[in-house]
């Protein structure tokens, strides 16, 4: 039967999902391009700055739960245009508090805005891996973040320019309300994408429904049927304890080898400049190279997974090499670099796998809610680490513990990894085989039915 992924406008959703997640990675970086101004304009203190930040994560560790089960049960166009709305109104609602020097007001702004935000993720993620089965899977999701990573890097360029210049004629110069006008307009732009996606994927809806009729018309698929109608389930929260142990793993080790990226990256600056004696200045143009590595090659390990498979065995070596990373950061004194760079190669690894991975493991009539649930999952982990590595710097006055403590939780990661290996090898090993190749034996299996069923139904 036709489905979505034997489609050429794969690559046009491809495009747009990008364009849609780029739009909200720009804004929410956007207090951190400035910072300055904000607290400035604002009055704020640090403590109350951070809070910008916090009021996002704190309710994502439980929400794209949610949102992943909206994603099973109402669809992903209804989901999505949900979620893009809902950081479009965030984002007014921040700008708007910023322009009124209204911090309870911008407040609600960023909770409103990663209401939708992380949500977002999933709905993304799981259009891709729908538009992607047995396909290019891994590259899509590659590209995706690839290009979403690089809205957070326009943002940290283009938010202080418009700061600074404004727009002539449209928003003035020196007030960050103008640069968060500007973002607002960006996710204008992702709702944009999103209703042409929604009307993307109605148009295929109808296409391939004619199609399926026209299948159905066939005897053989006459004979299949047997007059039965198929029966779509609907997801509810209890089926979440008939995920696979694959995905358990999966999941912990999604928790536990992110939470060695994202949240060293807010204290990377500290650790350089405490060890290397360098300016924030350099620093900050340091810290930015795992990030801008992995953008560079995220879709080339994407490539990689979709021709050679290895997917349990990639994340289990980016694990590995992070923890690697994060001892050498502790213990050596090699040029910073070298960490970095390897830091931004391992990250990509790891994406490269995770993500498509989930696919893999779960029905996809459950895929909504299994990418909600790691995002969920990994949300606590990110929302703690920041407390834990916080509490170790204050406690030790070094940035060494925090290495280690970073160092242990990536070897975790590595023996989440190795047990994932040995249950997904019990259990067939199709983490470690190419999609494409699992996809041409269901064909062939599909062929062979076929032929039987047709023998069977000439000699009735
Ligand atoms: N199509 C995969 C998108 C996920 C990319 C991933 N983002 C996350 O894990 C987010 N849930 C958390 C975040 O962005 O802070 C990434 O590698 O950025």
């Amino acid at each position: 039967m036709m489905q979505r992924s034997d489609l050429k406008s794969r690559w046009v959703v491809l495009v747009l999902t990008a364009v849609i997640l780029a739009g909200s990675y720009f804004n929410y970086d956007g207090p951190a391009a400035l910072k300055a101004p904000l607290q400035e304009t604002l009055h704020l203190s640090d403590t109350q700055y951070n809070l910008l930040y916090s009021v996002y994560s704190f309710p994502n560790i439980v929400l794209p739960l949610f949102g992943g089960l909206l994603v099973d049960r109402c669809g992903t166009k209804a989901s999505l245009i949900l979620f893009v709305s809902t950081i479009v109104l965030g984002q007014g609602i921040f700008a708007a508090g910023v322009a009124l020097r209204r911090y309870d007001i911008a407040l609600v702004g960023r909770t409103v805005f990663g209401m939708g935000g992380e949500s977002l993720t999933v709905v993304q993620t799981t259009i891709q891996a729908v538009w992607f089965q047995g396909k290019e899977m891994a590259f899509a999701m590659g590209l995706g973040l690839t290009v979403a990573r690089l809205g957070s890097v326009i943002n940290d360029w283009v938010m202080p320019a418009i700061y600074q210049s404004g727009v002539p004629g449209l928003l003035p110069p020196l007030e960050p309300a103008s640069a968060l006008s500007f973002g607002f307009f960006i996710t204008l732009l992702s709702l944009g994408c999103a209703l042409a996606l929604l009307l993307l994927e109605v148009r295929t809806d109808r296409f391939l429904a004619a199609q399926h009729k026209r299948e159905q018309a066939q005897p053989l698929l006459h004979d299949t049927a047997a007059g039965a109608e198929a029966v779509v389930e609907h997801m509810s929260l209890a089926d979440i304890q008939h995920f696979s142990a694959s995905y358990w793993l999966l999941t912990v080790s999604c928790v536990v080898v992110y939470a060695t990226i994202l949240p060293f990256n807010n204290v990377a600056a500290g650790v350089i400049m405490g060890k290397y004696g360098v300016s924030l200045e350099v620093a900050d143009r340091l810290m930015s190279i795992p990030y801008l590595i992995a953008a560079c090659i995220n879709p080339f390990m994407g490539t990689a997974v979709d021709l050679l498979g290895y997917r349990a065995v990639m994340l289990t070596a980016g694990a590995a090499a992070l923890a690697a990373v994060h001892l050498s950061l502790a213990w050596t004194m090699v040029p910073v670099v070298l960490p970095l760079v390897a830091m931004g190669l391992s990250y990509s690894a790891y994406a490269a796998a995770i993500w498509p991975s989930i696919a893999l493991v779960v029905d996809g009539r459950a895929m909504g809610t299994a990418f909600g649930l790691t995002t969920a999952v990994q949300n606590g982990g990110m929302a703690s680490m920041p407390i834990a590595v916080g509490t170790l710097r204050d406690t030790t006055g070094s940035y060494q513990a925090v290495e280690i403590f970073f160092a242990c939780v990536a070897m975790v990661g590595v023996a989440v990894g190795v047990a994932l290996n040995v249950v997904n090898h019990r259990a067939g090993g199709g983490l470690n085989r190419v999609a494409k190749r699992r996809d041409a034996l269901e064909k062939k299996l599909e062929a062979v039915i076929r032929e039987d069923l047709e023998a069977d139904s000439q000699s009735r």
